[in-house]
């Protein structure tokens, strides 16, 4: 075909823009491509081929698309029009790579220098037992343990997120932890998807790479914030995700599961449902209340008292986590952003007064570092706010710190204007042009959010409230707030005054391997939910259900935890390896009347002796307490009473949950034994995703932060307002507030009652619709903290004082636990139906995966983990010496139309760059770009510079 010759054009436009000429419809025509864009083929004059495959006028162009469809994605058809002889092979595409570095060193060329599979768009990742295809299309993110990646199912015609652990023993068994604590939060804990917990979808094993499966979610917390220019997000806002995130630690506390890696990074915005929701991932750091190992845990800016001293901790190290969430929320920045942990504990004493109690100080590991014991009894100074509250501690100064660690302390900047947490809350900018019927109102609200961060934030943990307390914070109920708030007891659901017997697991599951209390028979373990057992009790929460030892009833306020204790003292419940089978744990409980529970004299016996580890081998343990002293029972038809005992609380409250050791590995162990303990042998994951003592059922459907008892507010508050100020929390309700806060705080000045008439409280109504991004320009610079920051004290030594690290060679099951590559080829005799099964119970109720339904079993055993994996996964020895603290890349995915429509308005640059998650994530942004108010704030008392537009590597991540 000569240049200029016709060839048909079906329907082409005239004037398109890519310069075709205008073509004669259904009829030859000449089509004129712009010698710009295209110079039609001349095919040479002896080439058969084409002189017999394309005639003169048969050439075929798309039309009705503009050019830059036909450049890009029908760039094939466009090379097929132009030169028929064209043939497309995938196979000579130059790949996109997704992981850097992109160099195959191990694992056959198939990993990188990181153990990290190499991926590149379209790389397809294979469950080989179910078929399944996951076709990477991109990288969501980078963790400590490998990639996520976006991957499309076209079964399902949607995308879902595949977490592709590094190829590494170490990570590889803790990924399976992972694995095994959200299979049994999703199945059994949370089995509508109500609880707002990442939903896991598939595992399998792919070139050695242990792949997890989740749903699909969009931007994190953090991302939110940052789109916001770290300005605070509206109260409304605050609330309901406050409440989402309590739905979520209710029901890990009913699990007994601690998260340990609490932050708003953690936290995603789900656009499955509408208006979008939030949903916690990552539970790679996640471990058994009662079985922690690891004493180097939490994101250092969501790192706990007791973590940082070497304490004891339960799940009331969350509470700490996601009180600092909240106030991250409504700040815009973080409340404790400690540069070093020593920064972090000045932070904590300045911003909240107060220090943490002797008692966990005179047990706590750290605490040499951090204070000084001056013998005598010393009154903790500047302040009021503890009212002549004594210690025998003293915090170090700067230089006593320094003396005693040869180094400085590092210490970041002071991004508030205002020292207390009252000041804080109180003086953070209104939004703009906020009417001032509405100021009155949010200062109402912005009590009560102090009055529940107070809950929170709480030194003692033991005193800390429980997430189902929170839960009826007026703050989060929406409720007016008349008072400060104390909290229900939680009490035993069900006096136990019969003998409870657990047996073993008759299929050969074994529940206790995943972490599980073996607590109730195995015919309790179906109970229903609403039955005899559950019925509401009037004035206590709806959690703590009466398990034996549950750890929900005694955790806080009267604290009574035992899982660092109880062991050899004789009650009337008794705990052995069962002789029958190989995975049992007998537990007889012949309570006669009393109920469970340490006493407070062996709790804290035992408290005393933490740190030491014990190690159960079957046959060696004697006769166990799981009881707290009747007196410490609460009957479940008495008042609340508010306990201010705090002593002997930071136990988790199964001792049973204690009996056995689970290796309970978070990241940082995870490095961490790679680094330090590579020649250990990993000790094979006994999870048991399948079987799980849920005696108590879901005590929280539907809403889940119900109070059981309708009446529960009013008695929460006390029946006269304002007269059941706790003596520990709020002792200084008076002092705290209202100094120079604008906001008139304290119970005699004013009016809770008128004020709570006007006091609208929308929490159930709120929806991200109502989001948006606040436009206001901040009055002062404002800067978020060191991104580069780290925690100079991380060391591989902290990793090496792990408290039960030695545990972590246990004897467990009847099985040795030995190394990795034992136990994997273990696995590789197992049945597949675990994975089956697994699938199975993973339906989503919105169909997207009943695809993947294969069978339907009701008993695995801990090696159905590991079956259906398409091949043996047989780890690479080729490890790097060590493993540095990993380096952190974050993508944002935040569709950028969400902040271009924000930013233009406000005639600035977005700060982040964006990696495209259309289909979804633009769900989300649209909803949140359409919005209402997120919290505009007129101006800034963040005296601060503005935020850097990189990501932060995160507020002192664990490794
Ligand atoms: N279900 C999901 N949907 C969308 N993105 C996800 C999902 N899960 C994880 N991501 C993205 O991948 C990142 C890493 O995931 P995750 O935190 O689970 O991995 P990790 O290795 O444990 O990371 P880290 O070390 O930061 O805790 C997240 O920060 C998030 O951006």
């Amino acid at each position: 075909m000569e240049e200029g010759e016709s060839s048909r054009v079906d329907g082409s436009r005239a004037g398109e823009s890519d310069g075709a000429t205008s073509a004669d419809s259904g009829s030859s025509s000449s089509w004129k491509p712009s010698a710009k864009a295209f110079r039609p083929y001349v095919p040479p004059p002896q080439s058969s081929t084409w002189a017999t495959l394309v005639k003169p006028g048969t050439l075929r162009v798309i039309v009705g698309k503009p050019l830059v469809a036909r450049v890009t994605k029908d760039i094939l058809e466009t090379f097929q029009i132009c030169n028929p002889n064209f043939k497309y092979s995938e196979a000579l595409n130059p790949k996109r790579f997704l992981t850097n570095p992109s160099v195959g060193v191990l694992n056959d060329g198939h990993d990188n220098a990181n153990s990290d599979l190499i991926l590149h768009v379209n790389f397809v990742l294979v469950n080989m037992e179910s078929k399944q295809r996951y076709i990477v299309k991109d990288i969501l993110g980078h963790g400590t343990f490998g990639q996520v990646a976006k991957c499309w199912v076209s079964e399902t015609n949607s995308y879902v997120a595949v977490k592709i652990i590094k190829n590494e023993p170490a990570y590889y068994q803790q990924a399976l932890v992972e694995v095994s604590m959200l299979h049994m939060l999703n199945q059994k804990f949370d089995p509508d998807d109500k609880h707002h917990i990442v939903r896991i979808l598939d595992y399998f094993v792919y070139q050695r790479h242990l792949c997890i499966a989740f749903e699909m979610l969009g931007s994190n917390l953090y991302e939110l914030i940052k789109m916001n220019n770290y300005k605070g997000l509206s109260l409304n806002i605050v609330q309901m995700f406050s409440k989402q995130i309590l739905h979520a630690l209710i029901v890990m506390k009913d699990a007994g599961i601690i998260h340990c890696d609490l932050k708003p990074e953690n936290i995603l915005i789900s656009t499955r449902v509408k208006p979008p929701e939030i949903k916690i991932i990552d539970f790679g750091s996640a471990c058994m209340e009662g079985r922690t190992i690891y004493s180097y845990i939490q994101s250092r800016y969501y790192r706990s008292p007791e973590v940082l001293l070497g304490y004891p901790y339960t799940t009331a190290i969350d509470m700490w986590s996601f009180g600092c969430i909240v106030a991250e929320l409504f700040l815009g920045l973080p409340l404790f952003p400690g540069a070093s942990e020593y920064d972090l504990l000045k932070r904590m004493i300045e911003i909240l007064g107060g220090q943490p109690p002797d008692d966990l100080l005179r047990d706590a590991k750290n605490t040499s570092k951090f204070f000084k014991h001056i013998g005598s009894i010393y009154r903790l100074e500047d302040d009021e706010a503890h009212n002549g509250v004594t210690s025998a501690y003293r915090v170090l100064t700067e230089e006593e710190y320094e003396a005693r660690e040869s180094k400085r302390p590092k210490m970041g900047k002071r991004y508030f204007n205002f020292v207390k947490l009252e000041d804080i809350i109180a003086n953070y900018p209104y939004r703009k042009n906020l009417p001032e019927e509405e100021i009155s109102k949010e200062n109402l609200t912005r009590l009560a959010l102090v009055d529940f961060l107070r809950g929170l934030v709480e030194f003692d943990p033991g005193k800390r409230w429980s997430p189902l307390q929170a839960s009826h914070h007026p703050f989060v109920t929406g409720e007016p707030f008349t008072c400060p708030y104390k909290p229900l007891l939680e009490t035993p659901r069900i006096p136990v005054i019969h003998t409870v017997t657990v047996d073993h697991n008759p299929g050969g599951g074994h529940w206790l391997a995943a972490g599980l209390s073996p607590q109730v028979s195995n015919s309790s373990r179906c109970l229903p939910q609403h039955g005899a057992h559950f019925q509401k009790v009037p004035f206590s929460y709806s959690s703590s259900y009466g398990s034996l030892g549950s750890h929900g009833s005694y955790n806080d306020n009267v604290g009574l935890g035992s899982s660092y204790g109880s062991y050899g003292d004789v009650n009337n419940v008794h705990t052995y390896y069962s002789q029958i089978g190989p995975c049992s744990v007998n537990v007889h409980a012949q309570v006669g009347g009393s109920f469970l529970g340490a006493s407070p004299d062996v709790r804290r016996r035992h408290q005393l002796s933490y740190g030491n580890g014990f190690s159960i081998s079957p046959g060696s343990l004697g006769p166990m307490s799981l009881g707290a002293s009747p007196s410490q029972y609460t009957p479940p038809s008495s008042q609340m009473q508010i306990s201010t005992a705090s002593s002997g609380k930071y136990g988790p409250t199964s001792p049973v949950r204690s009996g056995v050791h689970v290796p309970s590995l978070g990241k940082a162990a995870a490095v961490g034994h790679y680094n330090r303990r590579r020649n250990w042998g990993y000790p094979t994951m006994c999870m048991q995703p399948y079987e799980c003592a849920s005696q108590h059922g879901l005590g929280h459907h539907g809403d889940g932060i119900s109070c059981s008892h309708p009446d529960a507010y009013s008695r929460g508050h006390g029946g006269s307002p304002c007269s059941t100020l706790s003596t520990s929390n709020h002792s200084s309700w008076k002092q705290q507030t209202g100094v120079g806060t604008g906001l008139s705080s304290s119970p005699s000045s004013t009016n809770h009652q008128s004020c709570a008439a006007s006091h609208a409280h929308n929490s159930n109504t709120v929806s991200l619709h109502s989001l948006e991004v606040s436009l206001d320009k901040p009055e002062s610079s404002s800067s978020v903290p060191d991104p580069a920051d780290w925690d100079p004290n991380y060391s591989d030594e902290s990793l090496l004082q792990e408290d039960n690290a030695d545990t972590l060679a246990f004897e467990f099951n009847g099985i040795r636990v030995g190394n990795t590559m034992d136990a994997m080829s273990r696995f590789s005799h197992g049945h597949n139906q675990a994975q089956k099964n697994f699938i199975s119970t993973n339906h989503r109720t919105d169909g997207v995966f009943q695809a993947y339904s294969l069978g339907e079993s009701s008993h695995t055993s801990m090696h159905d983990m590991h079956a259906g994996y398409g091949h043996l996964p047989h780890f690479s020895q080729n490890f790097p010496s060590r493993f540095g603290q990993q380096s952190v890349h974050r993508y944002s995915h935040m569709n950028s139309t969400f902040m271009h429509g924000e930013r233009n308005h406000q005639n600035s640059q977005p700060t982040h760059s964006n990696y495209s998650m259309a289909d979804s994530h633009s769900s989300t942004n649209a909803m949140l770009s359409n919005g209402m108010p997120w919290g505009r704030r007129a101006g800034h008392y963040i005296g601060t510079t503005v935020p850097s537009s990189h990501a932060r590597k995160d507020y002192g991540r664990i490794s």
